[in-house]
């Protein structure tokens, strides 16, 4: 059984069908039923994996005070519209210890969820929060910004969408039975600052959920252990350490970054799609010496797409729900989104 997270060369996957190909789905397969993460590297975009890169992406966190709190969105800040995309700053008394933004599929252009988003100038005109467009810093704030994370946003859409096809595959079905939910996606760039923890900040981080002995130290938590929500996760570290993954031994271990990978891991709606072939892993962030900066992508599925039971033999059935209905109630359970639930009703009552 795999203990060690692998490293996967992806170019095949962006060709025609070749044994290379079929070779590589075996590989992204046995991670994803295995220890449920990987590191991706060789693919169209991955020159956005240098630090130079990633630098003009990250360039949000020097913004001022002021114009962070621009784009805070309603739990934080009650006097904005937007309550799923947007900043959310840091909470000094929560485990996880970040600030942050959240950019939905609008960076790529307003149209892209439809007339009802378009030119929303910040306000949401949409009747569903997970769709509204997000908050973005001003042109002459971070010049050249806007155009930078759009670009990202494609290159990890097209991974998503060749990972996701690779999966269909490796499930021995076939490989567009997952297209047309992924059509119109409402896939989430979180940009991540994690600063060092404030000795004198007068938070008592002494209990046993906010530290962790790791080789002998004692480290602190600054990301609470969970599972991702959604189907796959891209992760670009930012060459500083500290995200760990519990393997199928439930032993904790190191996702070191690398210079031209992404760290991959599986969502839970992946793993209940196919019946618990695929494993959403858990994994958390003990701090590190210095400030940790990270840029997951999460690749989802459209808001209306319905998520049913796939032809897998043996896989335990489930009643077919509604992405958006599944997102918002798990979604809504992290800190960072604490106290907006209540905003959105299921658009399908649940079978009684
Ligand atoms: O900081 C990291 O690298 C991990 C982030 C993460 O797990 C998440 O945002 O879901
Ligand atoms: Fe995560």
């Amino acid at each position: 059984m795999a203990q060690e997270i692998e490293i996967i060369g992806i170019a095949d996957l962006f060709e025609p069908p070749s044994p290379a190909r079929d070779h590589a789905d075996t590989r992204i397969m046995a991670a994803a039923s295995g220890i449920g993460f990987m590191a991706v590297r060789d693919f169209p975009g991955d020159h956005w994996l240098t630090p130079d890169r990633r630098a003009q992406l990250l360039r949000i966190f020097a913004l001022s005070e002021a114009e962070k709190q621009k784009l805070l969105r309603w739990n934080f800040d009650p006097t904005r519209k937007n309550v799923y995309r947007g900043w959310f700053p840091l909470q000094p008394t929560a485990v996880s210890y970040k600030e942050g933004i959240d950019i939905g599929p609008d960076i790529i252009g307003p149209d892209i969820m439809g007339p009802d988003i378009a030119d929303a100038g910040g306000v949401s005109t949409s009747d569903d929060p997970l769709r509204e467009p997000t908050p973005l810093p001003a042109e002459d704030a971070l010049p050249g910004w806007r155009a930078a994370a759009a670009d990202y946003y494609r290159s990890m859409e097209s991974v998503g969408n060749a990972l996701m096809r690779s999966i269909a595959r490796g499930l021995g079905l076939p490989e567009t039975i997952f297209d047309a939910c992924f059509d119109d996606g409402i896939s989430t760039l979180r940009l991540i600052r994690y600063p060092l923890r404030d000795a004198n900040a007068g938070v008592d981080t002494s209990g046993p959920e906010f530290s962790v002995i790791h080789k002998g130290e004692t480290r602190t938590i600054i990301g609470r252990e969970h599972a991702d929500s959604g189907f796959v996760t891209l992760l670009a570290q930012d060459g500083v350490e500290g995200l760990q993954a519990k393997n199928l031994a439930g032993e904790w271990i190191d996702v070191p970054p690398a210079n031209g990978t992404l760290a991959v891991n599986f969502g839970q709606l992946l793993e209940r799609w196919t019946g618990g072939r695929v494993r959403a892993t858990r994994h958390r962030v003990i701090a590190p010496k210095t400030v940790r900066l990270s840029i997951p992508f999460f690749y989802e599925p459209r808001v209306d797409a319905e998520i049913a039971p796939l032809p897998l033999k043996g896989a335990e059935p489930f009643e077919p729900f509604l992405y958006g209905d599944y997102l918002w109630e798990a979604a809504t359970n992290f800190v960072e989104m604490s106290g907006i639930k209540h905003l959105r009703q299921p658009r399908r009552a649940k079978a009684s």
